[in-house]
């Protein structure tokens, strides 16, 4: 498939490298703990922000006869060598505020040593040292190409930290966490290539040189050093290395290096002789070796040791998203001019593919002369008869890039009126553009071909609408194709174990509720899913829960011969169930909101019951479409007891076949000034049931939002104001 040319570089560069990257982060993971193993140590003793220059030598010069130098290291230890009273040298760590010895001169762990040397250069020297800097400027390129994927994925920088919706897990996860670690690996990597420029010694000369007129130099006027206004006025903080004067000779004097300057300093007057500014690359040197090792930071040691295994994370799931595209590759029998059938597919991520060729598999099997393509590959089929299209909507209600061209495609090939065309929407109702693209793509194609069917829109993969429309398109076409579902089903993992509590008898609508209990403590919580597997097989069937006093409550209406349905209807008390609990965050109850809003239909009631259970503080209102008052019986009691514990604010309870027939999307209507409030004041508006009540509430809410709010729905889709989980 055609992959856009930020993606293809940020593989290649993935692929070009990844082994050096593997090596560099598994060792860059345990050299973070280093200086977390040295900042543990005792010597850390004072605050050198608040101890003068001043202070320490004086304090040094009363206890030691003679000071040779003293030394602040990057985890903030103060190491000195002097000679005592009884003329033996001392050298190691001091207190600075007191002089006193505190220990000797930390040794670098030979293990550590052994990790850096590996990391360096990978036992490999100068070669060794050149790959591994090269690693670190492609990784500094991966980053940033990641980084641009990540704006168009998110329709614009300002867009960058939005929410993202977790359709598929390495894809999820790759975004959350390159996102979060975008800033370290940026700073690891250009800190990783300067210090490798720096050891081939590719950077400018650094040499200070000072320059002393001797003529001038003087004993007087004379100063105590306590007094000496360079000293008095510097921190410790910003010192890295005093030389004393190896004489009391005036040609001897101090020599002070701080972080951006050496200094030169008469011992007797307390003058500066010379001053020389750090040159910048050394500055730089300092700063990219503290930031590219975390000395002297636990925290920043932290981060680094996070960002750098999330590297490893990247380098799983990228490569596994790339798999998981090259797998749904597609490959024909027939060529494009002697097809009678032509499927043309819109995808990013590939699953748009896997149903496509599932459909096209089918067909060759049975003989037909099918013909699979990219959207953007569309030419002239002179021998085709119907023409299917399958596309998922990206963006803003934008094509997937391999269908970015479709439209221009159009124009410049024209295949027979007579043509029969199909269009099949991929989308996910969690985005504003519900398969805009689609539709768009179903709107052209109409001025130009003959539709054999109205558009057909699936929302989240749903296995049984994508069958639903086979069977249509099978009937409309004449041509009778059915597809094994374990073509589409990927085998069940992670199954827990469940227990039946209780179950109610089916009413009116023929509509249960049932009561499960996982046997094991399992986090769950109301509006997630749980997929069941009636037959043991391939086969699932999900229903939304609703967690109930620490239980999972669904809401099931048994269909003839369906599937799920009569399974949990025929389960008796104490009967155990096998079944996957799928995450739904984008569907939880909101925690920051003053108002909510829940709209269902039907069994849609099931996650609400467990919402409004959790309810502490938040004015809710629930929208509720059922048939009959007797088809209410079976919420009654729980929806009066949540009024009463004033968990439910209020309860609107339309009934579609009783006297006036009200739906929810009339209640919507008459109450459309404070839906409108609502939407205005942050609140959220959850919609749970079919997704034919689903379009009807969905066109009403626009129509509130635009006349009384004068912003569009999809303002408040993006903000995250509307929830939904229709099926
Ligand atoms: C970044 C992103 C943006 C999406 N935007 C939309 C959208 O605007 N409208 C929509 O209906 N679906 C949207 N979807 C959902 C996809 O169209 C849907 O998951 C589709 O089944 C993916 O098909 P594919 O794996 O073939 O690319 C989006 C998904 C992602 C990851």
């Amino acid at each position: 498939m055609t992959i856009s040319i930020w993606r293809y570089s940020h593989l290649a560069l993935a692929v070009s490298s990844f082994v050096f990257i593997v090596l560099a982060s598994v060792t860059g993971i345990i050299l973070a703990f280093q200086p977390i193993s040295e900042q543990m140590e005792p010597y850390n003793v004072a605050d050198l922000d608040n101890i003068t220059l001043a202070e320490t030598v004086v304090v040094f010069q009363n206890t030691y006869p003679e000071i040779i130098d003293i030394k602040v290291d990057a985890n903030d230890f103060v190491i000195a060598t002097v000679f005592t009273e009884d003329g033996n040298d001392l050298s190691g760590y001091f207190n600075p505020k007191t002089a006193e010895f505190l220990g000797e001169e930390l040794k670098p762990s030979p293990f550590f040593q052994w990790v850096t040397n590996f990391h360096r250069s990978l036992f490999l020297k100068s070669v060794g040292r050149f790959f591994v800097g090269l690693c670190s400027f492609l990784l500094c390129l991966i980053a940033v190409t990641g980084t641009i994927l990540i704006v168009k994925r998110q329709r614009g920088v300002k867009r960058f930290f939005t929410k993202i919706i977790n359709d598929d897990f390495n894809q999820y996860w790759h975004v959350i966490l390159g996102r979060l670690s975008l800033l370290p690996i940026i700073i690891i990597t250009v800190t990783g290539v300067y210090l490798s420029l720096e050891k081939f010694d590719a950077l400018p000369e650094t040499k200070t040189a000072h320059n002393i007129d001797y003529e001038l130099l003087s004993e007087t006027p004379k100063q105590d050093v306590s007094h000496f206004s360079i000293f008095t006025n510097t921190s410790l903080s910003e010192v890295k290395h005093i030389e004393f004067p190896f004489s009391s000779d005036v040609e001897d004097y101090f020599t002070v290096k701080l972080h951006d300057k050496d200094l030169l300093v008469n011992q007797f007057t307390g003058a500066i002789l010379s001053e020389v500014n750090t040159p910048k690359v050394e500055v730089f040197s300092a700063l990219s070796f503290n930031l590219h090792t975390g000395k002297g930071s636990i925290l920043w040691s932290i981060i680094l040791a996070v960002a750098t295994a999330n590297i490893l994370f990247f380098v799983y799931s990228g490569f596994a998203m790339t798999l998981k595209r090259r797998k749904s590759r597609l490959k024909n029998k027939f060529k494009a001019e002697d097809a009678e059938i032509v499927i043309l597919v819109g995808s990013e991520n590939g699953s748009t593919i896997n149903y496509a060729n599932t459909f096209f598999k089918q067909l060759i099997k049975q003989n037909k002369k099918a013909f699979i393509a990219e959207m953007n590959a569309y030419t002239q089929y002179p021998n085709a008869k119907h023409l299917v299209v399958m596309t998922a909507t990206y963006g803003q209600g934008d094509a997937p890039t391999n269908a970015s061209q479709f439209f221009q495609k159009l124009n410049e090939n024209t295949n027979t009126k007579d043509l029969k065309f199909s269009v099949v929407g991929f989308g996910s109702l969690a985005y504003p553009d519900f398969c805009q693209f689609a539709y768009d793509v179903d709107k052209k194609l109409q001025q130009m071909y003959t539709p054999i069917l109205p558009i057909f829109t699936i929302n989240d993969k749903s296995i049984d609408a994508f069958n639903q429309w086979v069977e249509n398109w099978s009937e409309a076409s004449g041509i009778s194709v059915t597809i094994p579902q374990e073509h589409l089903t990927i085998q069940p993992k992670q199954l827990k174990k469940l227990k039946v509590i209780s179950k109610t008898k089916t009413n009116v609508d023929n509509t249960f509720l049932i009561t499960l209990k996982p046997k094991k403590h399992h986090q769950f919580t109301s509006g997630d899913l749980l997929a069941i597997y009636p037959k043991n097989d391939y086969r699932e069937r999900l229903y939304s829960i609703g967690k109930v006093n620490g239980t999972m409550q669904l809401s099931i209406k048994l269909h003839e011969n369906g599937l799920g349905s009569e399974f949990l209807h025929s389960a008796a008390d104490g009967d155990k169930i096998k079944a996957r609990l799928v995450k739904n965050s984008a569907f939880h109850f909101p925690k920051k909101t003053k108002q909510v809003f829940m709209i269902a239909n039907g069994t849609g009631v099931a996650p609400f019951l467990g919402m409004l259970q959790q309810n502490k503080n938040i004015e809710t209102h629930l929208y509720l479409g059922l048939r009959t008052q007797e088809s209410f019986r079976l919420y009654q009691e729980q929806i009066k007891q949540l009024l009463f514990d004033g968990k439910l604010t209020k309860h609107h309870l339309a009934l579609s076949r009783v006297g006036d027939k009200h739906y929810v999307q009339d209640f919507l209507k008459r109450d459309a000034k404070t839906v409108a409030k609502l939407l205005y004041n942050n609140g959220v508006i959850m919609i749970c049931g079919s997704l034919a009540m689903h379009k009807s509430v969905m066109s009403v809410l626009e129509e509130i939002a635009v006349t009384y709010n004068n912003k569009p729905l999809s303002y408040y889709q993006n903000k995250q104001q509307i929830k939904s989980d229709c099926y």
